[in-house]
């Protein structure tokens, strides 16, 4: 649960910083009397996710990027802080067990689409994500074969 007092200087003061999850998929529920307080990044542009009443937000995590070898991206959000409206928000990480490995699926691995990810212990990634701070889709280099290589993620 996430709870973002109201903040006279929202412009100075973020409620979440920008980042993906490490889980497979997250549930979200924002009440729609709630502030906009939710933003995905997109195309460089911050763009606000409206509460809608009785609508659950499914993000999509570190773990299906590496799951899908990039196919479907985990999406880089952040939270913002309003002037006078406090938020409460509900998140649920479906994530697989720490000791579960992960990689890219055989399927979507070929000529054209080579292996971007390595494969690692999902308990490894969690203790690496808790361990650094928060900075947009940094934590998610951990996985990647090569990170430097101008391949595209
Ligand atoms: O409060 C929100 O809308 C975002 C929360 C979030 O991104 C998180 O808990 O990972
Ligand atoms: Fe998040």
């Amino acid at each position: 649960m996430n709870y973002y007092p109201a903040c006279p200087r929202p412009d100075l003061v973020l409620g979440l910083s920008p980042h993906s999850d490490g889980s497979a998929l997250t549930v979200l529920q924002q009440g729609k009397g709630n502030s906009v307080g939710l933003q995905i990044l997109k195309d460089n542009s911050w763009i606000p996710v409206q509460p809608i009443s009785n609508a659950l937000v499914i993000n999509v995590g570190d773990t299906i990027e590496v799951l899908t070898n990039g196919r479907y991206k985990s999406v880089e959000h952040r939270a913002v802080t309003h002037k006078e409206k406090d938020r409460l928000s509900i998140v649920t990480f479906y994530a697989p067990s720490y000791e579960i490995e992960i990689g890219p699926m055989q399927e979507l691995v070929n000529e054209n689409n080579p292996c971007k990810y390595r494969r690692y212990n999902h308990g490894e990634y969690s203790k690496h994500y808790v361990t650094n701070k928060l900075q947009g889709k940094k934590t998610l280099e951990f996985a990647k074969i090569n990170p430097g290589s101008g391949l595209e993620y």
